[in-house]
């Protein structure tokens, strides 16, 4: 497939159910050929504002450009996006080639050049030897494998994925998201991928929108969001979060964060006066003995996980959880035992109170 790569642009967009806002006014860009995750909790939007762009749904207001055309009131099938459904929504009672021939012959393709569109979709997915089954005859990833041969013979500009691959076990799973993100770089397909998992969103999206509440939260890649949440949804959504509260203050040319329990704590340049500050488990360095930029803590509980040793310290009137790399050799801290815990100043985030 060598179509020219779109982008997607999402313009102030609502949406309703009844009397009910689902989508709260979405602003989003989608660059040309980029893997984008939609991630959040069940019931933030995700899937609502993806079948918006599919054309399924309530009309929502604002415009969506895909190509620079908006799309909001065309159909389905004049949008040229495609979609792959959780369920793989696969034809029970048509063989495999008949499934991914179906989209072809509805759009009354000739039949000789159907067969040879159908076999490259088969042979992209690695499944041509299995064409004259019956998807009752495959396992979960084939056909989920076979419904994205579906989706990409008709050789959409956009594919859409509604939670792809929830349906499949944890091992499958980890192999199809890999197979879906060589997939998407070799069509170089601008693609959605909606997912409540966290890993599944880091490891294979370019950037991704954080969503709660129908409403945008932050969009980054993966590792920006991870590293400076801009707010404590986000810190929290995207793995484990210490969360104290406190003001920041100045001291020489250095800025401390003041907890309330007047524990301080170094922090890099922010602007931030009165807030939050996050502190992931693996920033924290635990010793027994204190020093500079230290406070102090009780260890309440030690969790071996193997390549980690999870402490859960009781200081700054907080259970603060601490990660350290475990090897072989290590020293542990001992349950009750008096420790220093140590921040980096660069791994802190503090964020402002909401207003
Ligand atoms: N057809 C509908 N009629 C009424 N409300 C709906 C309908 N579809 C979705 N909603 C509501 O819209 C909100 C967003 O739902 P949506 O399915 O987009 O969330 P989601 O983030 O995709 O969640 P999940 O991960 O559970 O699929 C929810 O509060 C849901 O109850």
């Amino acid at each position: 497939m060598n179509q020219q790569m779109v982008g997607i642009e999402i313009e102030n967009v609502h949406l309703s159910f009844g009397d009910t806002e689902v989508l709260t006014g979405v602003n989003l860009t989608i660059e040309p050929g980029e893997f984008f995750a939609f991630l959040g909790p069940s019931g933030s939007g995700k899937s609502t504002l993806l079948r918006a762009i599919a054309g399924f749904g309530p009309r929502p207001s604002g415009a969506i450009r895909i190509g620079g055309k908006d799309i909001v009131d065309l159909p389905p099938w004049k949008r040229n996006v495609g979609m792959v459904f959780q369920s793989y929504a696969l034809w029970p009672h048509l063989s495999v080639r008949d499934n991914v021939a179906f989209g072809l012959r509805e759009r009354k393709m000739p039949r000789n050049e159907i067969g040879p569109r159908v076999d490259a979709a088969l042979d992209l997915v690695g499944l041509s030897h299995l064409a004259d089954r019956m998807p009752n005859q495959l396992s979960g990833g084939q056909q989920q494998r076979i419904a994205l041969a579906r989706t990409v013979v008709v050789e959409p500009q956009v594919l859409l994925l509604d939670e792809p691959l929830s349906n499949l076990d944890a091992n499958l799973r980890v192999q199809m998201r890999r197979e879906l993100l060589a997939l998407q770089r070799k069509l170089g397909l601008t693609t959605i991928f909606v997912t409540h998992d966290q890993e599944e969103a880091n490891t294979t999206s370019d950037r991704m929108a954080v969503l709660d509440g129908g409403v945008i939260q932050q969009v980054g890649s993966p590792q920006v969001l991870y590293d400076n949440p801009e707010n404590l949804f986000v810190a929290n959504f995207l793995g484990t979060a210490n969360v104290l509260n406190g003001k920041v203050e100045k001291s020489g040319d250095q800025m401390r964060f003041l907890t309330s329990t007047g524990d301080v704590l170094p922090v890099g340049d922010t602007s931030v006066t009165s807030g939050s500050i996050v502190l992931r488990p693996q920033n924290i360095n635990i010793s027994a003995t204190g020093g500079s930029d230290t406070i102090k803590g009780k260890v309440l509980h030690r969790e071996f996980l193997g390549s980690q040793i999870r402490y859960i310290v009781e200081a700054a009137g907080s259970e603060i959880i601490v990660d350290q790399s475990h090897a072989v050799g290590a020293d542990w801290q001992e349950i009750g035992g008096d420790v220093a815990l140590q921040i980096n100043a660069q791994t802190a985030v503090v964020i402002a109170d909401p207003h």
